[in-house]
């Protein structure tokens, strides 16, 4: 049995929310963000973009950075995937360790793809999906051994990383999994996304009262793309 949460846009939060790069919050910019993932299709490929072809190197990257924060380490009751798209990394990482899991997206025909045909069995140990935006959404409180977001913070900020903490349990982890830029930040103005260095997110991190515990570069990527980071913070 699981539980579907959702929730209306609500554009006047959206207009209230603050943004701490390099660039101002307009009121287009999560919105923009949905229109792009409204054109993605439901699969690998779209959550994968054109790198489908290190999903696998990307899943093991994980796994073994997760091993540091895992069993015998700290609990596994259950784990929250924030921007779980399709459940790529719910069904690679996540479920093969956590006992229970839930899951979070904007977009709900993500959600539906990942309950009806993604996970397949593992669906079964799914407790909540939520279509919901991520800067709307404040974590029930110290309910989560792990908050994963993968590919997703780069829309969002420290005021949802500093919600995010409080939903930790007593040993929980948030690893934070991304691009970031050689130099700086970017801003996509096509998908809203923000990519940044190393240090800025470290400062976000830090702004939002968090500490970082581990970091450590995603292995055997192509140089030619931009670098991706694991970090997990308490
Ligand atoms: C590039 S995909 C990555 C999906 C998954 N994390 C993975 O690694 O396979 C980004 C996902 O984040 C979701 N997303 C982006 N911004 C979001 C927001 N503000 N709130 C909730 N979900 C968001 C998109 O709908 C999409 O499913």
């Amino acid at each position: 049995m699981f539980t579907c949460v959702r929730v209306c846009k609500r554009m006047s939060h959206l207009m209230s929310q603050r943004y701490t790069d390099h660039t101002s919050l307009k009121p287009s910019f999560y919105y923009r963000a949905q229109n792009f993932y409204k054109d993605v299709p439901a699969s690998e490929e779209g959550m994968m973009g054109e790198f489908v072809e290190l999903s696998e190197l990307d899943l093991e990257g994980s796994r073994q950075f997760l091993k540091k924060f895992g069993p015998g380490k700290a609990s596994t009751n259950r784990a929250l995937d924030c921007g779980c798209g399709i459940g790529r990394v719910s069904k690679g990482v996540l479920l093969p360790v956590f006992q229970t899991l839930e899951m979070l997206d904007m977009m709900e025909n993500f959600i539906l793809h990942a309950h009806k045909y993604y996970l397949g069995d593992l669906a079964d140990r799914v407790e909540t999906y939520y279509v919901y935006n991520l800067q709307d959404f404040t974590p029930p409180p110290q309910r989560y051994d792990v908050i994963w977001m993968q590919w997703v913070i780069d829309t969002l900020d420290e005021d949802f990383l500093r919600r995010a903490r409080g939903g930790l349990g007593p040993s929980g982890v948030i690893v934070l999994k991304d691009n970031t830029a050689r130099q700086g930040c970017r801003l996509d103005t096509v998908d809203s996304s923000v990519l940044r260095h190393l240090d800025v997110l470290t400062s976000i991190i830090e702004r939002a009262g968090l500490t970082v515990l581990d970091v450590q570069k995603q292995d055997a990527f192509p140089e030619s793309i931009v670098p991706v980071w694991m970090i997990a913070m308490r």
